[in-house]
This record gives structure tokens, C-alpha cells and sequence, in this order.
């Protein structure tokens, strides 16, 4: 697991390194440096020039000692100062006393700055970094702007100035950085998008703060790696079909048996036992060719009865891939969801047309005594917070927890990272995946692989963290060997059949 911060969480863990723990903050300064001169060296090609440009916060401190650091190794480091003397903290002012003192070139940001950072080879960018709390505006937005169209390579201190260390947002103009040095912990703002795009390379240096304070370190974000694979239940020797769960897959309207397939297969192919697609008479044919493991209950007559039929035969429930909108998918989504909420023992996984009809519907109280998991996209997020998405994109993980508390779910938030969180306790931020998942049918095989995790016995909070990870994982290891084009939804779904998990 690793761990995730924001931007707050950050400083205050430079607070307590510096002020409870009395690691001196120049000495945690000055590793940051060393780090950022190394990859700047990296790049470096002699007769080459090197421009800083630097904010007033310790963002800017970091900059002018890594200028300090380059000049030292022999390289024609300068700096440009965009932000004012009075604003300047403590350490950005001995930093760049130290460069007066050593006759390292300190600059306005005025006058033939901008040719300055035109003729550079390498640009290394200071002006802001996790202590950025508002838009940028004047001679920020202007250097910003002047760091982007030069043609020297862009070195970013800790994130590129303009992102959002919480939320990634672009808070009015960023820095597009070729590679981004960032100290201790990777940040919600380098993770999510549009500010994952802004970095380019991302290196984590460990630059000697100390450990987190146990109540913080349980408010931290984290996202999942390869060896986190190894807390799955593994497939017990002494087994049988029913030894990994009844999965009742309610889904398929009328000639919409695709994301009923993609459903019921991928939940065999991420472990359960037995499936039963519950769906409409019309999708039998074509159901029992595509997924020939599936037993079916179509609905044709005694429609209630089916269901609850199914129901009791169920120990875990998915809803709503591909059913329509229909009265009757109405009917069947509230008899299931009421159902489910009499029965916490079976954990239910709503998606799709059933989170449709949930925000249509605010008379039903599903709040409360289930086991429930949502999977909205951005756009089923938005009809059941009320809220635009433009607005939500704004706080991706903060909607996501706001919709886990309106509906006492477990919500997973699906986009390019996808984010799980319950009303309380920190958010997991999926970092596997990639855009060749950006297609149709994608999000029919999450769903599946989250109830064959549960149908494995995995608990639901965690299902859906596993699920967007190994599904992520699925993706992955498609583009590795096919590229990032051609992969359609069924391709996804098979390749969770050679992940390990
Ligand atoms: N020893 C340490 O502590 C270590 C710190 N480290 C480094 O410090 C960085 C954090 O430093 P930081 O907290 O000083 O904040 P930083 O990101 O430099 O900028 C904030 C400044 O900008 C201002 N400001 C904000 N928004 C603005 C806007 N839109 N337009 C204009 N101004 C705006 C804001 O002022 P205010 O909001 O108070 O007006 C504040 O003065 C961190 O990313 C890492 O690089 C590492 O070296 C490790 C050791
Ligand atoms: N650019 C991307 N990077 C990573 N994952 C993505 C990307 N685009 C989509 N996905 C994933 O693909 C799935 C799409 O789900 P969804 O929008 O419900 O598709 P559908 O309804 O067509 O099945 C989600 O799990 C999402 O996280
Ligand atoms: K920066």
C-alpha cells in the first residue's frame, strides 16, 4: 500500500517533523535539493543554461538552493524571483541571501527575465508547491505562462505550480512539467487528473521526515501495489462451486444482453462459484452462447416471484448493467434494493441503470441497514448528488465521499482514477488502468469482478479497492502487449483470467 497525501496533510507533516520532532527544516531543504539538482543533472548537457524560477514560500526556497547546488557542480544556474521580498518566508530569504553572498545570479521577474527563461536549456519550477491555495493571477500566471512556452526542459520542485495538491485541479494557469521531483509522499494533486498530466516523470524522494503521527497517518489516501495482490483470499484446496458464493447478476434489458455477459463472466473470472444471469426471456440464445457457465432465470411471467426467487438462491447480488429504465427495471430495482436492505448479509452492487433509477426515485430509503456498493461514472455521480459534473470534477474524491453518505454505501467512483470511499475514513485512489478502458462495456466488467471478489468472501469496502485495482491490472497488462487502441471490453474481461489474484 501506499500512502497518499494532500496538500494540507503534507505541511502539517512538515510541521511536525520540524517543530515536534525538531528535524531541522533546513536540513530537510537541502535533501530536497540535492534531489531536484540530480534530476536536473540528469538532463543537463554542457553549455547549456538553467533558469529557476521561484515563488516566495519554501517552493521557492527549494529552487534557489537547488540553484546554489547546480552552480556549485559547474553548471550556469540563475534565478528569477516571481514572487516579492516582503512575502518571502524565513527560509526563502536566507536561501537567497546564500545565492547574493556566493554571486549566484538572482533576477527580478521583470525586464529580460522572459528572455531568460526563453534561452534556458533547463527550467526548473519553484513558484509554488503544496502551499498553493488560490487562483494565480499577475506575474505568477505570466511566469507560468513564459515556463510553458519556452523550449528548455521543465524540472517541477514538488508539483507544477498551479496544480492543486488536494484535488489536481489547475487553479488558473500550471506549469506542463517534463519531470516533477516531489518530497516524501506522492500527492492527490500528481494522481488525479488534470493535474496527474501536468508532471510528466514522477520521482518520490525520500528526503528524512519524520514517520506520520498515527491519526494522521490514518486520514491519509493510499492506493494499491503489486503486493497488495497478496491480501486476496487465496482458492482453497478443499473446495467446491459453493464454497465461492451464488452470484445473481440482475441485468440485460430486452436485447441488451452485452452488459449482462460481460457481468456474469467476469465475475467467474475474478473467482465466484456459481453465476445466475436473472434477465429477460429475449437474451436467453445469445446468453447461453456467451457465457455457457451461467445458469438464467428469465422474467417472461411471475415476474416478483422470479426475483425473490432468485434472491433468496443469491448470497451476493449485482444490479443493473444494461437493464433500461423501463417501469418494469423500476420495479425490479426497487424489490432488489428493498430486498438487500433486509439482508446485510448479502452485499448488493449497484450500477448503471439501477443508480439511474435510484436518483429518479429519492422515496426510496435504501439508507442505512444494507451492504451496499455503488459504481457510478462521473455522470451517474452527478444525477445522484444533484450535483453538475463540472462541479464534481472539482473534488472528484470529495463528491464521491458526499454520495457514500447520502446513500450509506460504499461508492466507487469510476474515472481515469477511480476513487472508493465510505462517509467516513480515508479514500483509496485506483492507480492501475489506462485509456484504452475508455470504451463501452468497460465498466459492466468492474462490476462483475467486484461480485465475484465478494462471491470470494472479500469484505465490501475492500471488493470494490480490489476490483478497480485488478481491473485496472486487466487493462494494463492488454495495452503491454497489444497497444492502447484495439482492446474492447470482452478483451479486458479475459485477461483478468491471467492476472495472478
Ligand atoms: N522545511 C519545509 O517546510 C520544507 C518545505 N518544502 C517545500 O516547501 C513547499 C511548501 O512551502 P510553503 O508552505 O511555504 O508554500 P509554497 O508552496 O511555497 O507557496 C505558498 C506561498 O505562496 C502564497 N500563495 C499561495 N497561493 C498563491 C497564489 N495563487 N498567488 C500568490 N501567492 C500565493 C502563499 O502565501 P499566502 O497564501 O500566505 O498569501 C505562500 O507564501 C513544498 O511544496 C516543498 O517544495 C520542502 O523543501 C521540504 C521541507
Ligand atoms: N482513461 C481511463 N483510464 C483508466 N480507466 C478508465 C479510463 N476511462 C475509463 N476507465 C475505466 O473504465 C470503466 C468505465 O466504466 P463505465 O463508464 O461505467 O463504462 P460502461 O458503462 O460503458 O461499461 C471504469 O471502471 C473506469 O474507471
Ligand atoms: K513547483
Amino acid at each position: 500500500m501506499e500512502l497518499l497525501c494532500s496538500g494540507k496533510q503534507m505541511q502539517e507533516i512538515d510541521r511536525y517533523s520540524i517543530q515536534e520532532m525538531k528535524i531541522p527544516s533546513l536540513v530537510l531543504m537541502e535533501r530536497a535539493a540535492l534531489a531536484v539538482r540530480d534530476a536536473v543533472l540528469r538532463r543537463w548537457k554542457p553549455g547549456g543554461r538553467i533558469v529557476a524560477v521561484c515563488g516566495s514560500g519554501n517552493n521557492g526556497a527549494d529552487g534557489l538552493a537547488a540553484v546554489r547546488l547546480l552552480s556549485q557542480a559547474g553548471c550556469p544556474a540563475e534565478a528569477i524571483l516571481a514572487g516579492s521580498e516582503e512575502h518571502e518566508t524565513r527560509e526563502c530569504r536566507l536561501q537567497r541571501e546564500i545565492l547574493v553572498n556566493l554571486e549566484i545570479p538572482v533576477h527580478r521577474a521583470a525586464g529580460d527575465a522572459y528572455d531568460k527563461i526563453r534561452g534556458a536549456q533547463i527550467l526548473i519550477d519553484a513558484v509554488f508547491g503544496v502551499g498553493l491555495s488560490r487562483n494565480v493571477k499577475g506575474t505568477y500566471a505570466r511566469m507560468i505562462e513564459a515556463v510553458n512556452q519556452a523550449d528548455g526542459q521543465v524540472v517541477s520542485v514538488d508539483i507544477p505550480s498551479g496544480v492543486s495538491a488536494d484535488t489536481g485541479k489547475v487553479l488558473g494557469c500550471a506549469v506542463n512539467a517534463a519531470e516533477t521531483v516531489t518530497f516524501g509522499f506522492r500527492k492527490l494533486g500528481q494522481i488525479l487528473y488534470p493535474g496527474a498530466g501536468c508532471c510528466g516523470k514522477l520521482t518520490v524522494a525520500e528526503i528524512g521526515f519524520a514517520p506520520v503521527p498515527g491519526t494522521l497517518s490514518e486520514e491519509l489516501a493510499y492506493t494499491f501495489v503489486t503486493e497488495d495482490l497478496d491480501g486476496l483470499p487465496q482458492r482453497e484446496a478443499d473446495s467446491n462451486k459453493g464454497s465461492f458464493g451464488k452470484t445473481a447478476v440482475f441485468a440485460g434489458c430486452k436485447n441488451m444482453a452485452g452488459a449482462a455477459a460481460l457481468c456474469g463472466l467476469s465475475a467467474y473470472r475474478a473467482g465466484a462459484g456459481l453465476v445466475r444471469l436473472v434477465t429477460e426471456e429475449e437474451n436467453r440464445m445469445i446468453l447461453q452462447q456467451l457465457v455457457p457457465e451461467a445458469v438464467m432465470t428469465t422474467l417472461e411471467r411471475n415476474r416478483k416471484e422470479r426475483i425473490a426467487e432468485a434472491l433468496e438462491w443469491a448470497t451476493v447480488i449485482v444490479l443493473g448493467p444494461g437493464l433500461g429504465r423501463s417501469e418494469e427495471a423500476g420495479e425490479e430495482v426497487r424489490q432488489v434494493l428493498e430486498y438487500g436492505m433486509k439482508h446485510p448479509e448479502k452485499p448488493v452492487a449497484a450500477d448503471a441503470d439501477a443508480l439511474n433509477l435510484l436518483s429518479e426515485n429519492p422515496q426510496w430509503r435504501i439508507k442505512g441497514s444494507g451492504n451496499l456498493i455503488l459504481t457510478p461514472h462521473p455522470g451517474e455521480l452527478s444525477r445522484l448528488l444533484g450535483r453538475s459534473v463540472e462541479k464534481l470534477k472539482e473534488d472528484f474524491p470529495g463528491a464521491v465521499r458526499d454520495c457514500a453518505e447520502k446513500y450509506g454505501a460504499v461508492v466507487v467512483g469510476k474515472d481515469s482514477r477511480t476513487v472508493v470511499s465510505e462517509a467516513e475514513g480515508p479514500v483509496f485512489v485506483n492507480t492501475s488502468g489506462n485509456s484504452a478502458m475508455a470504451k463501452a462495456g468497460s465498466g459492466d466488467v468492474l462490476c462483475g469482478v467486484i461480485a465475484g471478489l465478494l462471491a470470494r468472501g472479500v469484505p465490501a469496502r475492500s471488493a470494490a479497492e480490489y476490483g478497480a485495482y485488478v481491473h485496472g491490472l486487466a487493462g494494463d497488462l492488454w495495452v503491454r502487449e497489444h497497444g492502447c487502441q484495439g482492446m474492447t471490453a470482452m478483451d479486458l474481461s479475459e485477461c483478468l483470467s491471467r492476472l495472478w489474484f
